[in-house]
C-alpha cells in the first residue's frame, strides 16, 4: 500500500460549551485505504468528521486533509465526496436535477446520467426527491458523494436503510472506486461491514480512541471461543474450560486452530461426542462490547 498520508489529525479537541466531545484524538488515513471510524453512540465520530470535512472548527489541534487546511474549501472540496447521514435535498427537485445541481457544485466533471446508472437510479431520474423511498434517497446521497470519482470519499452510515441487495451494490461501487485508487473514510454501526472491508479501524468511546489498528490487531486483543456439550460420564478434558449455567463448556483461546485440533484429537481417541460444537475467532462485535465495559 502506498503510505502517502491523505488525512492527518493531531491532538484534535472539540468542545460544545463546557462539554468535551473529542479529546486529543490523533490518527492518519493513508492513500488508498479504507479507514473505518467506529464507536459507541455519542463517541464523537460525527464531531471528528465534521472538522475533517471542513464543516466545523476544532477547539484545538491540527488537521490536514490532502495536504490542506480543511477550511480551505476551494482547494479541498473538488477532491472529496461526502455522503452525509441526511443530506436534506430539496423535496421538489427530481433525482436528476438534484444530482446535476450538487454535482455541479463539486467542481468535478461527470455525467449525472452515468452516476444515476452506477447507483441504480436511472428509472427514478425524473422522480421528485419527496417521492423517493428511504433506500432510494440513500442511493442519491451516495451518488452525490461519488460524482466525478473523487480521490477521497466520506461515507457516513452509507448502508443504513438499504436492503441486502442494495448494500451489496453499494459496496461493489466502492470496491471499483478503490481499485481506481480512492481513499475511503467510513462510519457505520454495521460492524461486519467494517470487519470485512476496513484496512484499519479507529474504535472510539467517550471522545477518545480505545483501540486503533487492523481488524486482526483489534480482534487479537480478545480470545476466540470453542463451545460444546459433553455427556456426564465423559473423560477429563485436555484443555482448561469453564461451565456455564446451561451446561455449555467454554474454552477461551488465543490459539484457536491448535486448541481445536487438540480437542478434536482427544474426542476421536476417547470416542467422546462433542455435542453442539461451535468454534469461532473473535469478532469485531466482541471487541466493541469490550470497550464499553472498561
Ligand atoms: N452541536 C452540539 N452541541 C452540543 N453537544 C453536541 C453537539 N453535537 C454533538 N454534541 C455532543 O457531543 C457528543 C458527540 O457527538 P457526535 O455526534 O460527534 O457522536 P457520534 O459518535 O457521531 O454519535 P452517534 O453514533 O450516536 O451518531 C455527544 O454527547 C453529543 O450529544
Amino acid at each position: 500500500m502506498n503510505s502517502e498520508t491523505v488525512i492527518d489529525v493531531e491532538r484534535l479537541n472539540v468542545s460544545y460549551d463546557d462539554f468535551h466531545a473529542v479529546k486529543d484524538l490523533t490518527f492518519d488515513v493513508r492513500r488508498g485505504e479504507l479507514y473505518a471510524l467506529l464507536g459507541t453512540n455519542g463517541a464523537g465520530k460525527t464531531s471528528t468528521l465534521e472538522v475533517i470535512e471542513g464543516h466545523r472548527a476544532s477547539s484545538s489541534g491540527k488537521v490536514s486533509i490532502l495536504g490542506e487546511d480543511p477550511r480551505n474549501r476551494k482547494a479541498v472540496r473538488p477532491r472529496m465526496g461526502i455522503m452525509l447521514q441526511d443530506s436534506g435535498f430539496a423535496a421538489d427537485l427530481s433525482a436528476m436535477e438534484t444530482l446535476t445541481l450538487i454535482g455541479g457544485l463539486t467542481g468535478r466533471e461527470d455525467q449525472p446520467s452515468r452516476v444515476l446508472d452506477v447507483v441504480g437510479l436511472t428509472a427514478k431520474a425524473e422522480t421528485r426527491v419527496s417521492a423517493l423511498s428511504g433506500g432510494e434517497k440513500r442511493r442519491l446521497d451516495f451518488a452525490t458523494a461519488i460524482y466525478g470519482s473523487p480521490e477521497l470519499i466520506f461515507l457516513d452510515e452509507p448502508t443504513t436503510g438499504l436492503d441486502v441487495a442494495s448494500r451489496d451494490d453499494l459496496w461493489d461501487v466502492v470496491d471499483r472506486l478503490r481499485e481506481d485508487g480512492a481513499t475511503i473514510v467510513l462510519t457505520t454501526h454495521y460492524l461486519e461491514e467494517a470487519q470485512q472491508r476496513a484496512d484499519r479501524i479507529g474504535l472510539m468511546h467517550e471522545g477518545t480512541f480505545r483501540m486503533q489498528g487492523t481488524v486482526s490487531e483489534l480482534t487479537q486483543t480478545l480470545p476466540g471461543t470453542i463451545t460444546f456439550h459433553l455427556a456426564e460420564n465423559a473423560p477429563p478434558l485436555p484443555l482448561e474450560s469453564s461451565l456455564s449455567g446451561n451446561g455449555t463448556l467454554l474454552i477461551e483461546t488465543h490459539g484457536l486452530q491448535q486448541d481445536l485440533h487438540t480437542l478434536l484429537s482427544w474426542a476421536q481417541e476417547t470416542g467422546t461426542e462433542l455435542r453442539d460444537l461451535d468454534a469461532g475467532p473473535t469478532r469485531l462485535d466482541d471487541v466493541f462490547r469490550s470497550i464499553t465495559r472498561h
